[in-house]
């Protein structure tokens, strides 16, 4: 096979070292460093040459031939590999090959190999040359050794490949170089037997078998207690090689024969695997039924092999003891939680993703009451017992996504993400308190203990974890002078903390006056007809250092600053100009939604503004459609009732936003003309699998049916869900399944897709 790369150029001047043949070069993307290291490893004996090249060029060099051609590394790598070669020159598989050295000799090698797509890089070429021949007896070993050699390389490459695919540990690897060493040297066992630290015992921990062609660990029996036993030990404390060629005739194996000819061993080779500094154990490779005389080429396979092992086994070691050493300093062995270290590190990881999502984060800080007197009364060992018990019912309030933490002492950190409003983390700190009621039984004694809490929001209270900490801290100082037992959600008069909050009011006054409230929107689409029903307005804050803030946060604060009178203006204004350019451009037949807050439906100016926008634009008024909670409509019935039936006149939709969230009179359906009832997204997630999401679902869609009301599903995000909808007869669904809200021109493109 001629093997002469075809890339390179035609003439060389092959002496000249002109550096213009050096081409743009970069290793990684030829071959990772580390897979060229395993392979020369493992091929690479004592005398033999490795060059891998890409496309003729030549990208790694075993420091053998380095040595041998007297070239450093950079002087070959990225040339052509006629730069090599006296004069004129080419390489022929099975034929010898004459290279030049630096100092200008000529030297001869027999080319043993060339393999294309040695490694993960098609594309490559590996030559593997050995010593050319001194005679007759060395001419034959080479001719010899050539199909060995091949073989070595066919394997050798398959356990690279193989170890790129699975890279899933340590043991899968050290399974892929037992099984390819075995098939590598054609052995009929390859196995690793590991030594205990104390180096008084061995173990096999995995063995491959050529012949059942599987995997096994060998159970030592008594033959191996007495004959083959301290044979290991003897060979892992001297860390020393045992190559046998017939067990019959070598006397070193006569005191072990009881257990070759009980395992049916001929000729073996153990060799000795070390982790780091210390011994790790040892590699056998066995022959049955005949004697093998082991060449020179197989023992340095071997050898390689083992010293492959042992380094593989001194990673996971090392892996082992760095993920045991990152446990301990990031967990409280009093508890198993996370400790304050873990906080601080995640607190890193988790403050931009918070941000980058516009999601909120709220921070918990429990303290327990009156802990100091338990220890007092009954002992610290108690003490402990309490703080465990009292962890374990904290990880009980945990959500998927929450991380808890104990502080130290009785003092624990809950961050819970993801709240889409601030009802959810009054929730959360109400559960705390109350999971601390239940009397705690401990060492045959009942115990009663509360804690306090106190909350801080990110962004409002804070944007890193040490200001969320201390604000946190503060409002659960006066949630214990308040009474203990009880919750407190960081304020401005709770301790220094006032600047913020009206640095955010600031922030607020100048967000209405230069546009950064926003609108995204979101379609609603029909699960009958696929067409898009309804357009939900979504407010947003676009904070040009914090980023996006959802409503819940900013309302609030827009509510007790009266600027919320501002806000609703804005929004009808915009949503009616919206619309209209929407009708300009040719996109209608759906309707637009509009969420309403308690305080804006009491807003009786909102009417004014909202007819002065309708006779601005032209828009009809039936094109609308509010959006209110159920809470809202339920806690400020009387007052927000004369608001209603003015919509009801104007014939604006009324839609019932998070219906089915806890509210059991459903009398207003009647009062009020309400279109819509919307499924909160809660319970969409959990279809089709979760049964009590399942039936709240069938449940809102057959009452909704004979009131003649559509209903809508919010959040859905799959097909199955989607599907599962259709099939119970919702009408119509929103979610991330068809889009996240957009910006008006990303909906438009949308509509029009659609
Ligand atoms: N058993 C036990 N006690 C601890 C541990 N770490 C700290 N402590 C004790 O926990 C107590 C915590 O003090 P405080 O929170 O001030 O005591 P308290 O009685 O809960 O006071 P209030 O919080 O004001 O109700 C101190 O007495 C600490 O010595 C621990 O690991 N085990």
């Amino acid at each position: 096979m001629r093997a002469r790369p075809s890339s390179g150029p035609a003439a060389l001047p092959a002496m000249s070292a002109d550096s213009s043949y050096l081409a743009p070069f970069d290793t990684a993307t030829f071959l990772f460093p580390a897979e060229w290291h395993t392979f020369s490893d493992l091929l690479g004996g004592a005398d033999t040459g490795l060059i891998c090249l890409k496309e003729g060029v030549i990208t790694h060099v075993n420091r053998h031939l380095l040595d041998q051609l007297g070239f450093d590394d950079t002087e070959l790598v990225g040339r052509p590999v006629e730069f090599l070669f006296p004069e004129t020159g080419s390489a022929t598989e099975g034929d010898d090959i004459r290279l030049r050295t630096k100092s200008g000799k000529v030297l001869r090698f027999h080319f043993v190999a060339n393999r294309v797509d040695a490694l993960h890089d098609a594309g490559s070429t590996i030559w593997i040359l050995r010593p050319e021949s001194h005679g007759a007896q060395t001419e034959e070993a080479a001719s010899q050794a050539t199909p060995g050699m091949k073989r070595q390389l066919h394997y050798l490459n398959r356990l690279l490949r193989l170890s790129q695919q699975t890279n899933t540990g340590p043991e899968p690897a050290l399974k892929i170089i037992l099984k390819s060493s075995a098939k590598a040297i054609a052995v009929h066992q390859c196995a690793f037997w590991e030594v205990a630290s104390d180096l008084a015992s061995t173990r096999c921990v995995a063995l491959y078998d050529d012949i059942r062609q599987n995997f096994s660990a060998e159970e030592p029996d008594p033959v191996f207690a007495e004959h083959f036993h301290p044979l290991l030990m003897q060979l892992v404390r001297g860390e020393q090689q045992f190559i046998v060629a017939d067990v019959d005739q070598d006397p070193r194996a006569a005191l072990h024969c009881e257990y070759f000819h009980a395992r049916g061993i001929k000729a073996l080779m153990a060799i000795p695997v070390q982790r780091g500094n210390e011994p790790a154990g040892l590699l056998i490779f066995t022959i049955r039924a005949q004697p093998r005389r082991w060449r020179k080429d197989e023992a340095d396979f071997a050898r390689n092999a083992a010293a492959l092992v042992g380094r593989i086994s001194h990673q996971a070691e090392r892996a082992r003891e760095d993920a045991q050493l990152r446990h301990l300093a990031h967990h409280d062995s009093l508890t198993g939680l996370p400790n304050r270290h873990f906080l601080f590190d995640q607190a890193a990881d988790f403050f931009p993703k918070v941000t980058a999502e516009a999601k909120t984060l709220a921070a918990f800080f429990i303290d327990l009451d009156g802990f100091k007197s338990v220890n007092d009364a009954f002992g610290h060992a108690v003490g402990d017992e309490l703080l465990k018990a009292a962890a374990l019912r904290l990880k009980n309030v945990v959500r998927k996504d929450d991380v808890l933490v104990r502080l130290g002492g009785d003092e624990f950190m809950l961050l819970a993400r993801n709240l889409s409003n601030m009802r959810i983390a009054d929730d959360i700190a109400q559960q705390i308190v109350e999971t601390m009621h239940g009397a705690f039984a401990l060492q045959g004694r009942e115990l009663q203990i509360s804690a306090s809490v106190g909350i801080a929001i990110y962004p409002f209270d804070g944007t890193d974890i040490d200001t969320l900490m201390k604000k946190a801290d503060i409002a659960m100082y006066h949630a214990k002078s308040a009474g203990r037992d009880q919750y407190r959600m960081f304020a401005p008069q709770s301790g220094e903390g006032s600047g913020k909050r009206s640095t955010l009011e600031a922030d607020l006054r100048r967000a209405v006056e230069e546009h950064e409230l926003v609108h995204f929107y979101q379609p609603q689409v029909d699960l009958k007809t696929g067409k898009v029903r309804c357009v939900e307005a979504l407010l947003r804050w676009r904070h040009p250092r914090d980023g996006i803030i959802l409503p819940a946060i900013f309302l609030p604060l827009a509510e007790e600053t009266g600027l919320i009178h501002d806000i609703s203006a804005r929004v009808m204004h915009e949503a009616c100009d919206q619309l209209n350019e929407w009708i300009m451009q040719g996109l209608h037949g759906f309707t637009l939604a509009i969420n309403l807050s308690a305080s804006q439906l009491m807003d009786r100016s909102l009417m004014t503004e909202l007819e002065d926008a309708l006779d601005r634009t032209g828009v009809p008024s039936h094109l609308l459609e509010w959006e209110v909670k159920e809470s809202t409509v339920m806690q400020h019935s009387s007052m927000a009732s004369s608001l209603l039936d003015h919509v009801t006149d104007m014939q604006i939709g009324l839609s019932i936003d998070d219906f089915g969230t806890g509210y059991s009179s459903m009398a207003y359906l009647r009062r009020y003309p309400v279109r819509k009832v919307k499924i909160d997204s809660s319970f969409v997630g959990g279809l089709p699998g979760e049964r009590d999401d399942r039936a709240i679902t069938e449940a809102i869609i057959s009452m909704a049916r004979p009131l003649g009301l559509e209903v809508v599903a919010e959040g859905v995000e799959t097909p199955q869900q989607m599907e599962f909808l259709r099939e119970r007869g919702c009408d119509i669904a929103q979610g991330f399944f068809f889009t996240q809200p957009l910006t008006a021109e990303q909906l438009e493109t949308w509509m029009i897709r659609h």
